[in-house]
């Protein structure tokens, strides 16, 4: 299939004259990708773009743009994390007319893919490239934030400072990290980079990953099976994607298996927890503290977790800082680059 991509891909360009080059769709545009790779790529590409908006408008603006100035060799997507709405699912309702006019690449900003429907892609020949080196060490620094405010209940301790209880003695003492064992669920990139951090710190780590790493890439982290990580860790860090068999991971019979006083912190997917069931198991103190960054149904916050006063909460902006845009721009470009080098983008996450 791969050969037959780079065959498609090599006539759609041999066919294009000296100045008819491939033509490529984006949404938004690379406005904070360095200027010279930009000019760099549009002396390959020709870039069409459209503006973000919610799925129904975006699959409207596609449909047009494919009519009107289509065939797309590639369909890149800059997403503005800031500016919602979100232009997901990325269903065959909104890519179909670039798909069924030959258009081989998708690449879309962000480490996760659960908004894309892979299968669709595949059975059609169409590459997806994600973005996983931009978040990598930026959610990493992250996580060991939220996790030292969740050890330490700097969230709490800072609410009764402002409502003028100094060092409340109601509120829980801090966990000492260095006799605290943090399990991590999703040894990737992410997961390495959390472990490494913690390890800094004193913790111990032990991870569970659909397959154990190498050892030459543990890293000090023992790898574990999953009910051992539930029943060893006294704070559990998600770092899986969300699928079908993570949708609900940690649910109410997996809090009641876990020590009491636990610790949560999500930097993943919000629906890898149930919240319902957070949000008892923090009622109920089985969970001591919860740090997240990440909800089932943002940007909507379950109102238990805004209640509690054992939760941080962040609207979902542990990559954000001043140069992500720019490296996340940098990085589809890159998968844009080698797509049409070689036929296949450098983070495709399928095989077509
Ligand atoms: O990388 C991702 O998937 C993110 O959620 C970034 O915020």
């Amino acid at each position: 299939m791969f050969s037959s991509v780079i065959h498609q891909l090599r006539s759609m360009l041999s066919t294009a004259t000296t100045d008819s080059k491939p033509k490529v769709l984006i949404l938004n545009s690379p406005d904070k990708a360095p200027s010279e790779y930009v000019a760099q790529l549009k002396e390959m590409v020709e870039f069409h773009s459209i503006e973000q908006g919610s799925h129904d408008v975006v699959t409207g603006r596609i449909a047009e743009a494919v009519k009107e100035k289509g065939p797309f060799v590639a369909y890149v997507v800059f997403i503005n994390w800031w500016s919602r709405p979100f232009p997901w699912p990325m269903d065959q309702a909104l890519v179909g007319p670039l798909v069924e006019t030959g258009c081989k690449m998708i690449s879309s900003g962000g480490a996760g893919y659960d908004f894309v429907d892979i299968k669709y892609m595949s059975a059609n020949g169409v590459y997806y490239a994600n973005t996983p080196e931009m978040p990598a060490l930026r959610t990493a620094d992250s996580t060991a934030m939220m996790i030292l405010q969740a050890l330490r209940g700097s969230s709490q301790r800072e609410a009764d400072a402002r409502a003028g209880r100094w060092f409340d003695p109601a509120t829980p003492l801090a966990k000492d990290a260095r006799c605290s064992t943090l399990g991590i669920v999703g040894m990737g990139k992410i997961g390495k980079f959390v472990s490494q951090h913690m390890q800094h710190f004193g913790m111990k780590v032990i991870y569970h990953n659909r397959n154990r790493l190498p050892p030459d890439e543990e890293n000090g982290a023992e790898y574990v099976d999953f009910e051992t990580l539930i029943l060893r860790s006294d704070v559990i860090s998600l770092h899986c994607p969300l699928t079908e068999s993570t949708r609900h991971l940690l649910n109410k019979e997996v809090f009641d298996r876990m020590k009491k006083d636990m610790i949560i912190v999500n930097t993943s997917r919000g629906a890898v927890i149930d919240e319902d069931a957070l949000v008892e198991a923090l009622e109920s103190r089985k969970v001591l503290r919860a740090a997240l960054d990440v909800y089932e149904f943002e940007p909507k916050i379950h109102p238990g977790l805004i209640a509690s006063k054992h939760t941080t909460i962040l609207p979902h902006c542990a990559v954000a800082n001043e140069t992500f845009e720019r490296d996340q721009q940098t990085e589809l470009l890159l998968n844009l680059e080698t797509f049409i080098k070689t036929g296949k983008p450098i983070n495709a996450v399928n095989d077509v």
